[in-house]
């Protein structure tokens, strides 16, 4: 693809979460403390402040029959579907195109009482790692965003706080070929989910009030937008 401006730091930062998300949780030592778990879905989070503000690095496993990396990928980049599956989300603008697997997005998210609303700008990138390299690699689809800077749009100028972060969507694919050579159907494949996402509020926000929104919002996030995927794709032909 044709290099553009953000192309360096978008492939530094997508290669940085990659090789992050792939990292396991480890064992209970390695400071992540599960805080919700429902039917496959694990969310874990390490408890981390700067400057005494709340930036706790969250990380969701989750594995979702019937479904696969490239159509997550697809409903979680493309701005189209945005509003159906993101629950927090006041308003959200294109405010660049800048090719056909980046974007620049503005989004103002809902007031959360009692802290002040929040507003963020990121690029969003969408990428295929096929595992053509190293035969037995994963083969990996993912999104990742990150916060970027936008001249028409300073930090703080409206009645939003500015928030920081970046996030990887990234997804395997599982397919159990089945038995009789019959081709390859829905009840064949899985997709291996790891979400990760750092979130910095911008201005103060009461650790207690954040911690507590985090906890209820990011469960319900990662259901509502994989039962979204389950429900947009079951009577589609399987996008690999
Ligand atoms: C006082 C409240 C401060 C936090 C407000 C907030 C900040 C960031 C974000 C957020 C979360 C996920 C993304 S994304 O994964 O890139 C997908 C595209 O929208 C982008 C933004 C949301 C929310 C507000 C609520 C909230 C918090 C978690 C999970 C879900 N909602």
């Amino acid at each position: 693809a044709s290099h553009h401006r953000l192309w360096s730091e978008i492939d530094n930062v997508v290669k940085q979460q990659v090789a992050w998300a792939r990292l396991g949780v480890g064992e209970s030592g390695t400071g992540w403390q599960l805080f919700a778990e429902d039917g496959e879905m694990r969310m874990y989070r390490r408890e981390e402040e700067v400057d005494g503000m709340v930036v706790d690095p969250l990380k969701a496993v989750h594995i979702v029959k019937g479904i696969t990396g490239h159509e997550v990928c697809h409903y979680f980049f493309s701005p189209q579907y945005r509003y159906d599956w993101e629950t927090t989300l006041e308003q959200m603008t294109v405010l660049e195109t800048i090719s056909e697997d980046t974007c620049l997005f503005l989004q103002t998210h809902k007031r959360i009482w009692p802290a002040s609303q929040r507003d963020v700008i990121f690029w969003s990138h969408l990428r295929h790692l096929p595992n053509d390299q190293d035969r037995d690699g994963p083969d990996i689809w993912t999104v990742v965003n990150h916060s970027t800077e936008h001249k028409d749009y300073p930090a703080n100028a409206g009645k939003c706080v500015r928030i920081y972060l970046t996030v990887c969507m990234l997804c395997q694919t599982r397919v159990n070929p089945p038995k009789d050579g019959a081709p390859i159907s829905r009840d064949d494949i899985s997709c291996k989910i790891t979400y990760c996402s750092v979130v910095n509020p911008g201005g103060w926000a009461p650790a207690s009030v954040l911690r507590a929104v985090y906890k209820r919002e990011y469960p319900k996030f990662l259901k509502r937008f994989t039962a979204y995927v389950t429900n947009q794709t079951k009577d589609k032909s399987i996008m690999f």
